[in-house]
């Protein structure tokens, strides 16, 4: 990608922090399935996994490292020699490739968890910065839990790591503890405060336990950050990482008050987030931003005459720009007659007012006794009311039908 400075990186953890949702380990084969399409999307920076943990983890980025040219692939890797050679030599045929080193960095994970002092971990940090450059140019180090570690010891840690040749310098909100404007904050502190920070490029990486990530992470673009982890559908750890088609297209929705491009095209967020939801079963909720099944869709009157007067009345992207074939206006016990002329107009039936009348109340009344409403549905009552006159049509075709 162009080093530019109103471009961000879009790093894709879907491999490995996704990975770890419980019930979404995937096989060698999904996951190179996966990262062709990672690449299709046109993600900058794919974390294929964490070599060390599994045969399985191994091979699967050594076969997306022989396969998927163009992106930048990465390995995860604890500040551990042996996690670090096993990172290297799974990348060792990429055509780009970066290590990802990290160590906790806030006083309860140092403490309890690693049982080391901050000067232990920063000497760790920087002999792992340094043995992962003895393979790779292009190195990550990440300072996990940074969003609870106090700042003057996270200034002092990124300074060593990056003159031990960091190339990337991640912060995480590890836990999502963050709340936007302290995120912000935090990474324009860095900027400022950390000497060397010109010769690294800040990246972030939010979970999603408040439901803050991708609030945290726009905010921390809005102050320099200039790499985004995320995640397909935003599943991870918990309550899952920043989704990518979120932060992807808050920044192009909003254009006009971040000017800041991705590589990303945007028209296959949807396949990714089907085949994502196919290789780990971990299904989107239909108000799911973005890719969910009703982000494009209207039930209500009021907003199905909006939007089909001008779809700009109650959507602020277009579903097509995302990947759908188009938005969607589904009948049920909130519509309107403007909806109901609709549906007829597209189904080529001619009915007077006081009919369009008379189907609308009878496609409410349908409503109050079943949750969806499917073009079979309105056949039927069109033909129970062929005795009135209205239309007799085969609805058998129509079961089915694309939505429901
Ligand atoms: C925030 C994150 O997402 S971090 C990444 C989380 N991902 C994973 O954990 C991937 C799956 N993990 C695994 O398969 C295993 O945990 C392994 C292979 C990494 C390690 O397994 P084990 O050796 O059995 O250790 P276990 O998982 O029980 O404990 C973690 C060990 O790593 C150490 N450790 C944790 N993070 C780091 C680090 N960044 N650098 C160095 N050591 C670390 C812990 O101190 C602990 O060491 P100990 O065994 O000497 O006490
Ligand atoms: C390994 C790191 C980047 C991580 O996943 C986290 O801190 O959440
Ligand atoms: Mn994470």
């Amino acid at each position: 990608m162009k080093n530019k400075s109103d471009q961000i990186v879009i790093f894709d953890t879907t491999l490995r922090d996704g990975e770890q949702s419980p019930g979404a380990s995937m096989t060698i084969e999904e996951k190179v399935q996966m990262a062709h399409q990672l690449k299709r999307l046109g993600v900058n920076v794919i974390e294929a996994g964490f070599p060390v943990i599994s045969d399985g983890d191994f091979k699967a980025v050594s076969e997306i490292a022989r396969q998927v040219k163009g992106p930048t692939i990465c390995a995860l890797a604890r500040a551990v020699d042996n996690d670090i050679e096993a990172a290297a030599k799974a990348l060792s045929e990429a055509e780009n490739k970066r290590i990802h080193v990290f160590i906790a960095t806030s006083d309860i994970h140092m403490e309890h968890k690693l049982k080391m002092t901050r000067e232990q971990v920063v000497l760790r940090a920087v002999s792992a910065v340094k043995k992962a450059r003895s393979y790779v140019t292009d190195v990550e180090f990440s300072a996990e839990d940074a969003a609870r570690t106090d700042l003057d010891f996270l200034v002092h840690i990124i300074e060593a790591v990056v003159d031990a040749g960091a190339t990337t310098v991640n912060i995480p909100d590890t836990v999502g503890y963050a709340t936007p404007s302290e995120f912000g904050q935090l990474i324009k502190a860095l900027k400022t405060r950390v000497r060397n920070i010109e010769q690294a490029v800040i990246s972030v990486h939010c979970h999603n336990d408040l439901g803050l990530a991708t609030a945290n992470s726009l905010a921390a673009v809005a102050n320099g950050a200039r790499q985004v982890e995320c995640t397909v559908n935003g599943i991870g750890e918990r309550s899952g990482n920043c989704a990518l088609e979120e932060i992807v297209m808050a920044l192009k929705t909003r254009h006009d008050k971040f000017a800041i491009e991705t590589d990303i095209n945007t028209r296959e967020l949807v396949n990714s987030s089907k085949m994502v939801e196919e290789v780990t079963g971990i299904h989107v909720q239909p108000n799911k931003a973005i890719v969910g099944r009703n982000s494009f869709a209207h039930e209500a009157g009021i907003h199905q005459h909006g939007v089909i007067a001008n779809r700009a009345t109650y959507e602020i992207m277009r579903a097509e720009d995302v990947g759908f074939e188009s938005n969607e206006i589904v009948l049920g016990k909130h519509s309107g007659r403007h909806a109901i002329r609709l549906w007829l107009d597209k189904n080529k039936i001619t009915l007077n007012e006081d009919e369009i009348t008379e189907l609308s109340n009878k496609v409410k009344a349908l409503s109050d006794t079943q949750k969806q409403i499917s073009d079979s549905d309105v056949f039927a009552i069109l033909n129970q009311s062929q005795g009135d006159n209205v239309v007799s049509v085969d609805a058998t075709q129509y079961l089915g039908s694309k939505r429901w």
